[in-house]
């Protein structure tokens, strides 16, 4: 019998679980393919738009559903804007910065909604109202006052640069931000699941709330309008009403559920998705393109719902970001193309009523996609918790029996996944654990069960396996791994269990100590439970030799470490 010959109860010195991570690990950490790819190195271009999108987009709000962290899986650090105190710069210096950046983002919107509104006609595009609320609201804190005084700042210069006079300036001003705020304060009281329309009834509640705020800035249409603009009270309300509901409707979904670039490499992490993407893919995409061009062939009164079908099967098939996207450009091409005279519709759009039934009209039928993906990304996500349920550990999080089998049988089962045909499988269990419940009881036991799953995650690359395959028995995969490396990480969790003591909630120390089968898979063919038998075996050895020590399968065995 080979075994690693540590005694019982004399653990050797490993104090701390980053010396798992010291070769053979490094040795044989590879990294992955993306992060070496030219793809990946950063341009100075990209990394200047990634750090100001970092500016706009701090992680207020949980991301899509894919990126939104599961239980028991590793939550991402989340980074605030307080990670500036990090680099030696206070919080104040930041959100100085920071507001700074949002009086800028306001005041580039609002002239380019100036710009593109008809003279003497109020903006049908604008912008700067659906931004200033999505980047308030997608903050990690809430906003300060140098956030809004800067948001003022950025209107009112926008309309200097106009040359508008100060009253017009301040009526516009303030009935913008009649709207902004009811909208603010609504979705301020949301769960993060109505915010980031990720719950099926979200899209409800949304369109609720930016008709409460629309509605807030027409009731101060109702006093402007006829000042600004000549026309009566309720033509200014309507007039109000509409243009913000369009834009808030258009533009807001895409900023509420924009993903967080809370770190620069988790968009090159992105591009792991680009492998699994087909070219069929861009079905849907391109269904929706030949939509929008056979309007403009066709033409006629029935041609603005012609994208639906293809904008449904949109929200089928991409995230609600993209679909957000997609049903933005839908609602923008078809109000300017038929302003533009690209697209006929046959009827005459030129009085304050016609356009704004065609804005509503618009409007109204992008709703049908975005509610779609909504509900879409709330059943993707039930769908993953489920999935991720039925095969995790509850208590560590790990893979239980039937999620470890069927993950390490995928791998085991196509060898030319494995850049070498060998995997090493460790059979892992602590040492007299009824004794730690009987003693310090049940609820201590499950923290030395948690602690070990957490010291042994420590110790693993991405790629291995650990599940809990019942009780207080673990076993991990290590695929493309010797023996001789799989020997010496199982040498090492096992002393630095035995070293480190797990701290209980009322501050004991308690040693255990684990017992360790290895077994070498490097024949493809064989089933994965032969393995586990053999490290089970392996495992019943080390018992019986004393514990709290590593022995190798006499059956696949192949070579030993010393002791
Ligand atoms: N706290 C806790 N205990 C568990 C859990 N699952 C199983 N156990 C306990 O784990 C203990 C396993 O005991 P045994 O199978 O006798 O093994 P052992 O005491 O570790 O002895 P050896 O394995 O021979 O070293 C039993 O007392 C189970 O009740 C759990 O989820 N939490």
């Amino acid at each position: 019998m080979l075994h690693a010959g540590v005694p019982a109860g004399k653990p050797t010195a490993r104090p701390c679980v980053a010396a798992c991570r010291s070769p053979p690990f490094r040795r044989r950490t590879v990294l992955p393919h993306r992060l070496k790819s030219p793809r990946a190195v950063a341009s100075p271009i990209r990394g200047a738009a990634i750090s100001g999108f970092l500016l706009l987009m701090p992680d207020g709000l949980p991301p899509g559903g894919r990126d939104r962290p599961l239980a028991g899986q590793h939550r991402r650090k989340r980074m605030s804007f307080n990670r500036s105190a990090a680099n030696g710069r206070s919080r104040t210096d930041f959100d100085l910065k920071d507001a700074l950046m949002v009086g800028v983002i306001v005041y580039a919107c609002s002239i380019v909604g100036i710009y593109t509104a008809v003279p003497g006609v109020l903006a049908a595009f604008w912008p700067p109202n659906a931004v200033l609320v999505g980047l308030l609201l997608r903050r990690a804190h809430p906003p300060g006052v140098a956030h809004w005084i800067a948001a003022v700042a950025g209107y009112v210069l926008a309309d200097l640069t106009m040359a508008h006079s100060w009253p017009k300036t301040i009526m516009l001003v303030s009935t913008n931000f009649a709207g902004i705020s009811v909208c603010y304060l609504l979705f301020k009281r949301m769960s993060a699941d109505y915010l980031g329309l990720r719950h099926p009834r979200s899209m409800l509640v949304f369109v609720l709330v930016v008709t409460a705020g629309a509605a807030a800035a027409g009731v101060s249409g109702i006093f402007i309008h006829p000042v600004l603009f000549g026309g009566t009270p309720l033509n200014g309300f309507a007039f109000w009403f509409t243009t913000e509901l369009v834009n808030y409707i258009a533009m807001l979904p895409v900023m509420l559920t924009m993903p967080r670039l809370s770190h620069p490499f988790s968009w090159r992490m992105r591009s792991s998705d680009w492998p699994g993407w087909r070219v069929e893919q861009l079905a849907p995409l391109g269904a929706f393109a030949g939509s929008l061009w056979l309007g403009t062939v066709l033409g006629g009164p029935g041609v603005v719902p012609y994208p639906v079908p293809a904008l449904l099967w949109c929200a089928l098939t991409y995230s609600l970001f993209a679909t957000a996207g997609i049903t933005f450009v839908f609602s923008v091409w078809t109000l300017l193309a038929i302003s533009s005279g690209a697209l006929v519709i046959g009827v005459s759009v030129d009085s304050p009523q016609a356009i704004m039934s065609l804005r509503v009209g618009v409007i109204l039928t992008a709703l049908a996609p975005l509610t779609v993906a909504s509900v879409m990304m709330a059943r993707n996500e039930l769908l993953a918790r489920l999935k991720h349920a039925a095969s995790h550990d509850p208590l560590t999080h790990v893979l239980n029996r039937g999620g470890f089998l069927a993950a390490a049988q995928a791998l085991l089962a196509v060898p030319a996944r494995l850049k070498t045909p060998s995997a090493i499988v460790l059979m892992m269990d602590i040492d007299f654990f009824k004794k730690v419940n009987d003693t310090h009881g049940h609820a201590a036991g499950d923290e030395v069960l948690t602690g070990f799953a957490r010291l042994v995650e420590g110790c693993l690359r991405k790629g291995d396996l650990l599940g809990r395959l019942g009780g207080e028995e673990f076993a991990v995969l290590l695929p493309e791994c010797g023996l001789h490396d799989g020997l010496a990480i199982a040498q090492r969790v096992c002393d630095t269990f035995a070293a480190q003591p797990t701290r209980l909630a009322d501050g004991t120390q308690l040693h255990a100590t684990v017992s360790i089968g290895v077994a070498h898979w490097n024949e493809p063919g064989t089933p994965v439970e032969t393995i586990l038998t053999a490290a089970d075996a392996a495992l019943y050895d080390a018992k019986r030799a004393g514990r709290n020590r590593v022995v190798a399968s006499a059956a696949l065995a192949m070579g030993k470490i010393s002791g």
